[in-house]
């Protein structure tokens, strides 16, 4: 089987004055969810979108499941998915809305066993007989995902599929699509947020205004932050501030007033540097009680490569998100 699901070269989009996609790259690999992620606005439903069908680019090349995309707009077979929310009937129950669909697409004697079977993937077996209508928005999400999976899939694609789940529910989804990562398909996610994402993907790509800043594999992400804030909490905060005073390479951040941080250091430095400090704060007879980094590796280097760090704005859409 061909490796890659998906390929993108130099994809631009363009809505009026508006640059959605700027020259993109991607590669989508079989067996991989890949993680899309950026702030808000940056382009990850229009490239979902291309993904899926729903329009074609204004340059570029895209092939999917090894055939190039035309012109002309179209679901390519084998591709499934939804951007901006699951299109479904409020008034059918969710076993009906699948019924139906698997009706529209023609699955004739496997349409029920399918349609069985999504739901049991989704969690959603138990409420099967109950009308969209009453569902919350989790619940939509995941009859969403059952509906795309009716297809069986060799490229699925969805957009923010964790959105309106409560933890349990996004563990479900986050395990129904690494089960399906490992039997092959490729999984195209996008979210607001690195940490969402981190636990799933194996790789990951990064859109800022239009522009692909990062893609490749997640670990690799981890090194493109440059030197981290990392909180040391030690038995003398006094003496521990002087021996980092003294360290080349190692910047002492400073806490703001009535800090979040209370009494502990916070220093920028390389994981060698935190090292040699550690080092010699025990040599010195300073205990370490805590340490580790404020933001986690995978978040400051998508806070630094989407210009997210400079302001409160990561957190607050964060919060949103939660
Ligand atoms: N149909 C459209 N008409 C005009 N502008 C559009 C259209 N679709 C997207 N855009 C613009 O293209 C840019 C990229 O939008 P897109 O929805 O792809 O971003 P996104 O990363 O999915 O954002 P969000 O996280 O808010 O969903 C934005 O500036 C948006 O306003």
């Amino acid at each position: 089987m061909e490796t890659t699901a998906a390929r993108a070269r130099g994809i631009t989009q363009t809505f009026g004055d508006v640059i959605a996609l700027d020259s993109v790259d991607l590669d989508i690999l079989h067996g991989q969810v890949h993680g899309l992620v950026g702030p808000n606005g940056a382009g990850k439903t229009t490239l979902l979108g291309l993904l899926l069908g729903l329009a074609v680019p204004d340059a570029g090349t895209l092939q999917i499941l090894g055939t190039p995309v035309g012109r002309v707009l179209g679901v390519p077979d084998g591709v499934a998915g939804f951007v901006d929310g699951p299109g479904l009937y409020p008034a059918l129950t969710a076993r009906a809305n699948l019924a139906a669909l698997a009706r529209l697409r023609g699955y004739g004697a496997s349409a029920t066993r399918r349609v069985e079977e999504s739901l049991e993937q989704v969690g959603l077996i138990d409420v099967a007989d109950d009308r969209l209508r009453g569902f919350s928005l989790g619940m939509r999400q995941r009859l969403g995902l059952a509906a795309a999976l009716l297809t069986e899939p060799r490229l699925l694609v969805l957009d923010e599929p964790a959105n309106g789940l409560d933890p349990a529910g996004k563990r479900h989804v986050h395990r129904v699509l690494a089960g399906l990562a490992d039997q092959g398909t490729a999984v195209v996610v996008s979210s607001h947020r690195m940490d969402d994402l981190a636990a799933l993907c194996a790789e990951v790509s990064i859109l800022r205004a239009g522009r692909m800043v990062f893609t490749g594999p997640v670990a690799k992400l981890a090194t493109e932050s440059g030197p981290l804030d990392h909180r040391v909490a030690t038995s003398d905060p006094a003496q521990a501030r002087r021996i980092a005073a003294q360290l080349s390479g190692l910047q002492i951040v400073p806490s703001d007033a009535g800090s979040r941080y209370d009494d502990a250091l916070v220093v920028r430095a390389s994981v060698p540097t935190v090292d040699e400090l550690v080092a010699r704060l025990v040599a010195a007879g300073v205990a370490v009680r805590e340490l580790g980094p404020v933001v986690p590796p995978l978040e400051a280097a998508f806070l630094a490569l989407t210009g997210l760090n400079d302001t409160d704005d990561a957190d607050r859409s964060g919060a949103e998100d939660r």
